[in-house]
């Protein structure tokens, strides 16, 4: 066998169990301690684990509410629907997938890919969006692990993929099937529209990730798609340091709509898998924000099992498997991670 894909997310605890969740916790702020300034790597711990344990209480409750979260079971399904894609498409690949907080964790999928010893391995973040906390550092986790292991395969990656065509065509369908199902008429001016995606802090953004240019972008091609005139884009925070995230936030556009429709549609536009950030913050939480302002809330599932999202994954690594130029399917050098061997579709392009 010569090539791995390795399909990369965040993982969320399946279930939920204190230590599981505080680990994970704890794993995801040291990540991220780069955007507060650590006197040592020490304190840069320290500070993990206390910001761990004050959001535990909160998140174990989310998880709670909802049994744990079905993420994992999601991203393994995709995973296995690639692999029958690529083999029925002739292809001798191993597909794997490895989550930045959660087991399967990447270092230890980086030693299996070392003791099978593929030639080469090709890493593909799903997560629509681009943003350096999710993608770019999933991908410098997997190659970091795999120098860690002075294992040397040939190494490619691609970041930025939610302007191929199938992609968009799977969200705008998962919307109109919706709405359709509810008997909802995106054209009543009684029906708001707001595309909800993940925020992120602003510290990133000044330091050059585009992702609130690409979150626009991609509203802007749905709602041409599915012939939005008017729609709101909010962004789900995570605010435990004290410091700026993208604005404005959906729980305060969604309260703002109140007296001006009867009813919202939310896409969550920013996941691939149904988690927390779905089931808790949006069909709970929001739902309850929107009812307080006599808004009735319709939130679109996330089309994880879409079966045409295989197929596209499968293109967007044929030429890494086929030996053609990325470029040729409009695959660049991505500017969001500027190591070679990074393709991305948003390279050397504005945002949307
Ligand atoms: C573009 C930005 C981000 C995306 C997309 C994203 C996806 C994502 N996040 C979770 C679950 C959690 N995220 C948490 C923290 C967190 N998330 C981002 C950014 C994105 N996440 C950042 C920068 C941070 C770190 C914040 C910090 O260090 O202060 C957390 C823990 C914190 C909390 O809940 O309050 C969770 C949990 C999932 C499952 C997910 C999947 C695609
Ligand atoms: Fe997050």
């Amino acid at each position: 066998m010569e090539t791995a894909v390795v399909l990369l997310n965040f993982g969320e605890p399946s279930e939920p169990d204190r230590d599981v969740v505080l680990e994970y916790l704890t794993r995801i702020f040291y990540d991220n301690a780069s955007l507060e300034d650590a006197e040592s790597e020490e304190a840069a711990r320290e500070r993990s684990r206390e910001l761990a344990k004050r959001r535990l209480p909160g998140l174990m409750e989310e998880y709670e509410e909802i049994g744990g979260s079905p993420l994992q079971e999601q991203a393994t399904a995709q995973a296995e629907a690639l692999a029958e894609t690529l083999d029925d498409r002739g292809h001798d690949v191993s597909v794997y997938h490895a989550m930045q907080f959660m087991e399967p964790l990447i270092p230890d999928v980086a030693k299996q890919l070392a003791e099978a010893e593929f030639e080469s391995v090709l890493a593909v973040p799903i997560y629509p969006l681009c943003g350096p906390s999710t993608s770019v550092a999933a991908i410098d986790a997997l190659e970091a692990a795999i120098d860690d292991l002075a294992y040397d395969p040939e190494f490619a990656s691609i970041t930025g993929w939610h302007r191929t065509p199938t992609y968009n065509r799977i969200r705008a369908e998962a919307i109109r099937e919706f709405v359709a199902e509810e008997g909802i008429d995106l054209a009543d001016p009684d029906t708001a529209f707001v595309f909800s995606a993940h925020g992120t802090p602003t510290k990133y953004l000044e330091e050059g990730s585009r992702y609130d240019g690409y979150v626009e972008g991609h509203a802007d091609a749905l709602a041409n798609i599915i012939g939005l005139e008017e729609y709101e884009i909010g962004y789900q925070n995570h605010e435990n340091r004290g410091i700026e995230w993208t604005e404005p936030e959906t729980e305060d556009v969604v309260e703002e709509l109140g007296g001006e429709a009867e009813r919202v549609v939310v896409e969550p536009m920013s996941f691939m898998h149904e988690q927390s950030e779905t089931l808790v913050e949006l069909d709970i939480d929001l739902e309850e924000d929107a009812d307080a302002v006599g808004l009735d809330l319709y939130r679109v599932p996330v089309p994880h099992d879409d079966p045409r999202f295989p197929g596209l994954l499968a293109d967007l690594v044929e030429p890494f498997l086929s030996g053609f130029e990325p470029d040729y399917y409009q695959l660049r050098q991505c500017q969001c991670r500027d190591e070679p061997g990074t393709y991305c579709m948003n390279a050397g392009l504005p945002p949307q």
